[in-house]
C-alpha cells in the first residue's frame, strides 16, 4: 500500500445524469476489488442524489471499496440571500465528503479569484467537507517559466486565511490549464516537478502535511496516460473531467490508481 492512498475523483462537470450514476454503479460493483484505491464522483449538485441513492443501493456489493462522493462547488456563505447558490452544510447534508474548490473554469469564467477560492475552502472546512483545491498555470505563464510563482501565489493565499495546518483535510489538485480539455496532458516529468514543488511548500511548514498530503493530476488523463502519470512519485491520483462521463475508460483508470 502506498504512503498516500491513491484517489481518482471524476469532474462530471456539467454533464452526465441520473442515467451515467447507475451505469457507473453496475461497473464499480463488479469490477472494484478493493480498497488500495479512493474513487469520488462529483456529479452535478442536481444529481448528487442520485448518486447518494447508488451509494446505499450497492453498499454491501462495494464491500469495502471506497466510493466517495464530491460536489463541484461551493457558495462561501453559510446562508443567505445568495440565488442559484448551494451552501457546505447542503453538501453535507446530501452525503458529499469532498467539495472541488478554485476549479480554472470557475476562477476564469465566474470571477472567482483567491480570495474567494480561499474563503470557499474555509468554508468547506467548516462544514466538515474536505476541500480538492485546484491549482495551475496558464499556457502563456507556463511559456514565460512562471509556472512555480503561479502556483505559490494561489497557494499562499489559501494559506494566509487558514494556516498550513488546514492542509491537513485537504487534497490538492494541479491543473495546468493549457492541458483541462485540450487532449494535450502535461508529461509525467512536467506533472511530478509542479507536484514536487507543492509538497516541497508544504513541508516548509510542516513535514508531516507535505508528506502526508494527496496531490491528484488534472488535464487530459486518458486510460493511455495515467499509469506514466500516476507512477510519479509525488502523484497520488488524478482530476478526471473528460474521461469520467465514459464508465468503462472510468473503470479503467480507477484499476490503473489500484495497481499504482
Ligand atoms: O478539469 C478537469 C478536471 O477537473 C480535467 O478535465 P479533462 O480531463 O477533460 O481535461
Amino acid at each position: 500500500m502506498a504512503l498516500r492512498r491513491p484517489m481518482v475523483a471524476g469532474n462530471w462537470k456539467m454533464n452526465g445524469s441520473a442515467q451515467l450514476a447507475q451505469e457507473l454503479f453496475k461497473k464499480f460493483a463488479t469490477k472494484l476489488q478493493d480498497d488500495s484505491a479512493e474513487v469520488v464522483l462529483c456529479p452535478p449538485s442536481i444529481y448528487l442524489e442520485s448518486v447518494r441513492q447508488q451509494l446505499d443501493m450497492n453498499k454491501e456489493a462495494l464491500n469495502g471499496c471506497l466510493v466517495r462522493m464530491g460536489a463541484q462547488n461551493l457558495s462561501q456563505h453559510d446562508f443567505g440571500a445568495y440565488t442559484g447558490e448551494v451552501s457546505g452544510q447542503m453538501l453535507k447534508d446530501s452525503g458529499c465528503r469532498y467539495v472541488i474548490i478554485g476549479h480554472s473554469e470557475r476562477r476564469r469564467m465566474y470571477g472567482e479569484t483567491s480570495d474567494i477560492v480561499a474563503e470557499k475552502f474555509a468554508a468547506a472546512q467548516k462544514h466538515g467537507l474536505t476541500p480538492i483545491l485546484c491549482v495551475g498555470e496558464s499556457g502563456p505563464a507556463r511559456e514565460a517559466r512562471r509556472t512555480f510563482e503561479v502556483i505559490a501565489e494561489e497557494l499562499d493565499i489559501v494559506i494566509k486565511k487558514n494556516g498550513t495546518m488546514a492542509f491537513d483535510n485537504a487534497i490538492i489538485a494541479y491543473e495546468p490549464l493549457w492541458a483541462v480539455g485540450t487532449g494535450k496532458s502535461a508529461t509525467p516529468e512536467q506533472a511530478q516537478e509542479v507536484h514536487a514543488f507543492i509538497r516541497k511548500r508544504l513541508s516548509e511548514v510542516s513535514p508531516f502535511i507535505g508528506e502526508n498530503i494527496r496531490i491528484l493530476y488534472g488535464g487530459s488523463v486518458t486510460p493511455s496516460n495515467a499509469a506514466d502519470l500516476f507512477a510519479q512519485p509525488d502523484v497520488d491520483g488524478g482530476l478526471i473531467g473528460g474521461v469520467s462521463l465514459n464508465s468503462t475508460e472510468f473503470l479503467s483508470l480507477c484499476s490503473i490508481a489500484m495497481s499504482a
